[in-house]
């Protein structure tokens, strides 16, 4: 059964609803993502379960307790859950050890059992060794894992994430992806992390709600957004790939070859569906569709190239040998995807 549910959650401001009618059920343990563009509504949505906001519409329920409705409102401190901010927001005067047990000194513990458990948090995040440290003597991803230790020694229900990478660099970034899940599965609480980079989601999350202008486009695990978007813009916003349209209704259909051939050879008809090709169901073969080259990018084991079939429309795929710009080869199509026009 759901831990936490959304049921038609709303937010307006003035006349603009930035989320809108988004229900979501959510089970004790998972690790959601909130995905989407910015702007879309994901940190208003995050606010709203942190009881930052109040609701304009619907509800949200945490173990059959209601914390949000336009007419009820629990306050955050009162929710069981913990927050993790981008900007990390710890004290510079304060060291590791009491950063991170902030909480429980405030609830009055002291001495040794306060150590204990502060500690405890530290090495779940690989950090005990630096408990008297201040944070200006952390690097970025030190002070990210101090920020997670905080939240976990007052063993909150749910955990809120909004965007905790944002400010890290790129190799940095990959390494906590890794400490995130290490720290999801140790502590066994529920994970909602807001992100706008796909990839980030898909490597973290069990399922992802993706948003776009307020609204859940689609509410998956990151194989299902992947393989079997719900819409033609969730198509465009997951992974690479190309949207052909086509003149047949081929939508939530898992189409082959021969099919996809005969869809495009009658190019000229007017459309009614769309398909979506992966790269990675385009090969180069023999005998097959004739494509024209585009456009090249080295991408170090292989080349990704963008070529156009002969109705205009283009198509990405993968190649390991150098193809030059507006040479001519033939494609097998091996497998789509078929959307709404
Ligand atoms: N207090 C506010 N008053 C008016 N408009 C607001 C307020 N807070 C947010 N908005 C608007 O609501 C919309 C959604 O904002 P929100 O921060 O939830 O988006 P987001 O998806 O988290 O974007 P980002 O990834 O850029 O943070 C935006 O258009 C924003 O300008």
């Amino acid at each position: 059964m759901a831990q936490l549910t959304l049921e038609n959650i709303s937010k307006r401001y003035g006349e603009h609803a930035v989320v809108d009618d988004i229900s979501l059920a959510i089970d004790k343990g998972q690790f959601v993502a909130l995905l989407g563009p910015s702007g879309c509504g994901k940190t208003t949505t995050l606010r709203m379960i942190a009881g930052f906001e109040q609701l304009d519409q619907g509800r949200i329920v945490l173990n059959d307790r209601l914390l949000a409705s336009p007419e009820q409102h629990i306050a955050p401190e009162q929710r069981n859950m913990s927050m993790v901010f981008q900007s990390y927001a710890l004290w510079p005067h304060k060291t590791v050890l009491d950063n991170a047990g902030y909480a429980l000194a405030l609830r009055g513990l002291r001495g040794q059992p306060y150590r204990d458990q502060v500690f405890a948090a530290l090495e779940t995040v690989n950090l005990g060794h630096l408990a008297d440290r201040f944070p200006q003597a952390l690097s970025g991803g030190q002070r990210q894992r101090v920020a997670l230790a905080r939240c976990l020694v007052s063993h909150p229900d749910v955990v809120l994430l909004d965007e905790p990478l944002a400010n890290l660099d790129v190799h940095l970034r990959a390494s906590m992806e890794t400490t995130f899940r290490d720290f999801h599965a140790r502590t066994g609480a529920t994970f909602i992390y807001v992100t706008h980079d796909q990839a980030e989601a898909m490597a973290m999350a069990d399922r992802i709600a993706v948003m776009n202008h307020g609204r859940l486009e689609q509410w998956d695990t990151p194989e299902n957004l992947y393989r079997r978007p719900a819409s033609r813009w969730v198509a465009t916003f997951i992974g690479k790939g190309a949207v052909l349209d086509v003149p047949s209704h081929v939508h939530g259909k898992n189409l082959r070859s021969d099919d996809i051939l005969s869809l495009l050879s009658n190019s000229g008809a007017m459309h009614r569906g769309a398909m979506l090709v992966r790269p990675e169901h385009v090969m180069v073969v023999d005998d097959g569709i004739e494509v024209t080259v585009q456009h090249r990018v080295y991408k170090g084991e292989r080349y990704q190239y963008i070529a156009n079939l002969a109705d205009g429309q283009s198509v990405t795929f993968y190649h390991a040998r150098l193809l030059e710009h507006g040479q001519t080869v033939q494609v097998q199509i091996e497998h789509a995807w078929g959307l709404d026009l």
